[in-house]
């Protein structure tokens, strides 16, 4: 009795598989059969085995590489000694590919724009703490964040360098130092009102609390935690910390909590509002966006996510930028002559020779430094969009990888800058070598270097990076007036090595001496 039920059970089980698979066929596979046709789609490679195994070695490879500080290169190698620029893989049933091909960057960011989501994971990951803003939003409740934030990044904001200077100090040990003045410059430009971390004479136990609880939750591979042998098993188990973290950083909004670091800000900035004078009255002439959302709508909980979600956007990147500019440039001493002679023609060598924005602008070596330090080291040096419905990559399928690829709804593309920014095709030869000369027409070896979408250290498209200029003038501005004080050395003789959070910087810090300029 018991073995008829038992074959009856599987019987019908395969049946009804069978009656799905057929259904499934001859609806949704017809469907990309003939997208398939239509765009003459063929297979991308896959450089990974059994799909039987739901690419979980795949993924303990990766946390292994990660935990080791070479995450980056083994995909960069993996890809160049099989000589692809996408691949395919299978990730736990859901359909994932990594992609260093210009072409693909372009149509996910720009072209087919409206076919991508920034995906449901990092949505979901990072409102938990943030709440919702133009980092964590899509569609209408998106394009009116960023409409809202526009006017603060026009060029009259972020040629204001004055508010830079006042954040301007000496420095011996660069990375940690880095982190905290571009803390207090964005908070500055953004609040309206520094959070000062630079200044240890002022110290704020609710602003220190507020960073670290802010650090702790941006960074998603939190080491000997989440990348331990244990990782994909702690994954489902609560994390407790960082419920705590995301209590701080969310204060009020959870009842109970006396006003924290924010919302003393925001506080603050509802009665300077209310009064024309005084210390935190709204700056006539500088646009400060908290002012601009209290003039929106008084709803804190909006005000207090834009905030964070500008914050956690504008604060590590420029730091990181320059943290492994600095790494870089004590290695080159004659780049490093050539940057001094630019500043020193241009602008002065004088502490008191400030820099303004337009002579900034016209630092070409300058800026050709910067680039090549994003080449190389580029801040977010992967990313991912999630496909809202079967779409259409214009390359990486067939032997050549010349054909379109079908990406079903669902499929994560990762779009890998680390190696797109290195490629010998595209970059020449010596795209490992650190050379600024490479950005400068007049000098360059063949014809001048316009990689266009193969260049991508602030985004593309509608999403592009909003402080993009903004970040690029606090990065001249540091590294001129770091230069007009100081002679740099570097002290460390490790090479560059990986430190990935949301943010990609060198794991073995900034060690640089500094020795007042005589
Ligand atoms: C070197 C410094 C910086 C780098 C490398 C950088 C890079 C990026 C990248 C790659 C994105 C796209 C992320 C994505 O959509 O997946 C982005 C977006 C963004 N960045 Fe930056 N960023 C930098 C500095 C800043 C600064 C200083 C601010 C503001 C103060 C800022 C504000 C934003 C905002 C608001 C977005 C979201 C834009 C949107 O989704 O519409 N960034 N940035």
């Amino acid at each position: 009795m018991a073995l008829i039920s038992f074959a009856t059970i599987t019987i019908s089980l395969a049946a009804l598989f069978v009656a799905g698979r057929i259904y499934w066929e001859t609806t949704t596979g017809a469907r990309r059969r003939a997208l398939r046709k239509q765009h003459g789609c063929l297979p991308a490679k896959s450089l990974f085995s059994n799909p039987l195994l739901l690419g979980i070695p795949r993924l303990m490879n990766n946390l292994k590489a990660f935990r080791e500080h070479r995450l980056l290169a083994d995909w960069a190698d993996s890809l160049t000694t099989n000589n692809v620029t996408t691949v395919h893989d299978w990730v736990f049933g859901t359909t994932c590919f990594i992609t260093s091909d210009p072409e693909n960057v372009k149509t996910i960011l720009a072209t087919n724009f409206a076919s991508w989501s920034i995906g449901k994971g990092r949505i979901d990951a990072m409102t938990s703490y943030l709440g919702s803003g133009v980092f964590t939003t899509e569609g209408a409740a998106w394009k009116h964040s960023r409409a809202m934030l526009r006017p603060c990044f026009e060029r009259s904001q972020v040629a204001d360098v004055s508010l830079m200077e006042k954040h301007d100090g000496t420095t011996v040990d660069l990375q940690p130092l880095l982190h905290q003045l571009t803390l207090d410059i964005a908070t500055e430009f953004l609040f309206g009102r520094s959070t000062n971390a630079l200044d240890r004479s002022t110290e704020d136990k609710k602003c220190a609390e507020f960073i670290e609880a802010f650090e702790y939750c941006q960074n998603p591979f939190r080491e000997n935690e989440n990348t331990s042998r244990w990782a994909l098993l702690t994954q489902f188990l609560p994390d407790l910390t960082f419920k705590k973290k995301v209590k701080i950083i969310q204060g009020t909004l959870h009842t109970y909590q006396p006003p924290d670091f924010v919302d003393n800000i925001i506080q603050d900035q509802i009665a300077a509002s209310a009064s024309t004078s005084g210390p935190l009255s709204p700056s006539p002439d500088r646009y400060v966006l908290l002012d601009e959302l209290l003039s929106q709508t008084q709803d804190r909980t909006v005000i207090r996510s834009e905030l964070l979600n500008i914050l956690l956007a504008g604060r590590d990147t420029t730091a990181s930028l320059l943290s492994n500019l600095f790494f870089e440039l004590p290695r080159h001493p004659a780049i490093l002559a050539r940057l001094r002679d630019e500043i020193a023609e241009h602008i002065g060598t004088d502490a008191a020779a400030v820099p303004s924005y337009e002579q900034l602008k016209s630092l070409k070596f300058l800026r050709a430094v910067i680039n090549e330090s994003q080449r190389l080291y580029p801040i977010v040096p992967s990313n991912s969009r999630m496909a809202l419905h079967d779409t259409i990559l214009p390359r990486g399928g067939g032997p050549d990888e010349s054909a379109p690829v079908l990406v079903p709804k669902g499929g994560l593309v990762g779009y890998h800058l680390w190696s797109m920014h290195r490629r010998p095709d595209i970059y020449g030869a010596d795209a490992a070598v650190f050379d600024p000369s490479r950005w400068l027409d007049d000098e360059h070896a063949a014809a001048p270097l316009r990689p266009g979408w193969a260049y991508l250290p602030f985004n593309g498209g509608p999403r592009v990076c909003i402080g993009q200029n903004f970040a690029l003038t606090e990065t001249m501005f540091v590294v001129v007036r770091l230069l007009q004080r100081f002679e740099i050395e570097s002290r460390d003789d490790e090479p560059w090595r990986e430190k990935l959070s949301l943010t990609c910087v060198g794991l073995g810090g900034c060690k640089i001496a500094l020795r007042p300029v005589a």
